[in-house]
């Protein structure tokens, strides 16, 4: 399974990707520049964290006109694995390969702590190795991470099982139905606020991400 992490002007979280695929669980992974045009060859893109472009405008409303967005669409189309993590998933959204949007957190601050998150669906290739409804804790760090959409993609959401992630004990931004993470209907798109990224060793405390990257490798090899 070969992996791409795409690196945009501002990407902060490209090398704990790109070390959580590599150093961690020993995969195929590449770093690939926002000014390519191609990912053929890979079998999965992922889009870090960081404040692309500087979050000018909104976060993720300039990268998502790089070069390298056609092929994550492209990527998506043929039903490869797309991962948005925080930035990478406002970039999804605003390329509208995810319904809703990320506005300002309702606090009007940014926030960098553990939340306490809930599996919604452990059926996604993102989510085998977690249990359904298993509870885990996983790192957020962002200003922009309250999830918007209007009552009926909501509805759409929960209907089709959409909802990956959904905060419990404390919303730490605002966002509508507590929801930290979503896919898309075909199930090969995920975008999430949490950083599984940073949950992968004890010695970043804790572990609760690491089935989240088992997974995609098991989907991987199925693949
Ligand atoms: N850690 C991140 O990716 C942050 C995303 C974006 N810059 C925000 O503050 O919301």
């Amino acid at each position: 399974m070969k992996i791409a992490v795409v690196v945009f002007p501002g990407s902060n979280c490209d090398v704990d990707m790109y070390e959580a695929f590599h150093s961690v669980l020993k995969a195929d992974v590449k770093y690939v520049s926002y000014k390519e045009k191609s990912l053929d060859g890979f079998d999965m893109v992922a889009l870090p964290g960081g404040f692309s472009y500087g979050d000018y405008l909104r976060a993720g409303a300039i990268a998502r006109f790089s070069n390298i967005i056609l092929a994550v669409q492209k990527m998506a189309d043929e039903g490869k694995l797309v991962l948005g993590v925080c930035n990478g998933f406002q970039i999804l959204t605003e390329m509208g390969l995810l319904p809703g949007a990320l506005k300002r957190n309702d606090s009007l601050q940014f926030v960098c702590k553990d939340a306490d998150l809930r599996v919604e669906n452990a059926k996604t290739p993102f989510t085998t190795e977690y249990q359904e409804y298993q509870e885990i804790k996983i790192p957020i760090a962002h200003g922009e991470g309250s999830y918007y959409a209007d009552e009926d993609v909501l509805d759409e959401l929960e209907k089709n099982n959409q909802v990956v992630f959904r905060y419990i004990k404390n919303n730490p931004n605002g966002s509508l139905h507590d929801i930290a993470g979503i896919c898309n209907k075909r199930g090969n798109v995920l975008g999430m606020m949490p950083h599984p990224e940073r949950a992968v060793e004890a010695i970043l405390g804790g572990v609760d991400g690491l089935p989240l990257f088992k997974s995609v490798l098991k989907a991987g090899v199925k693949a």
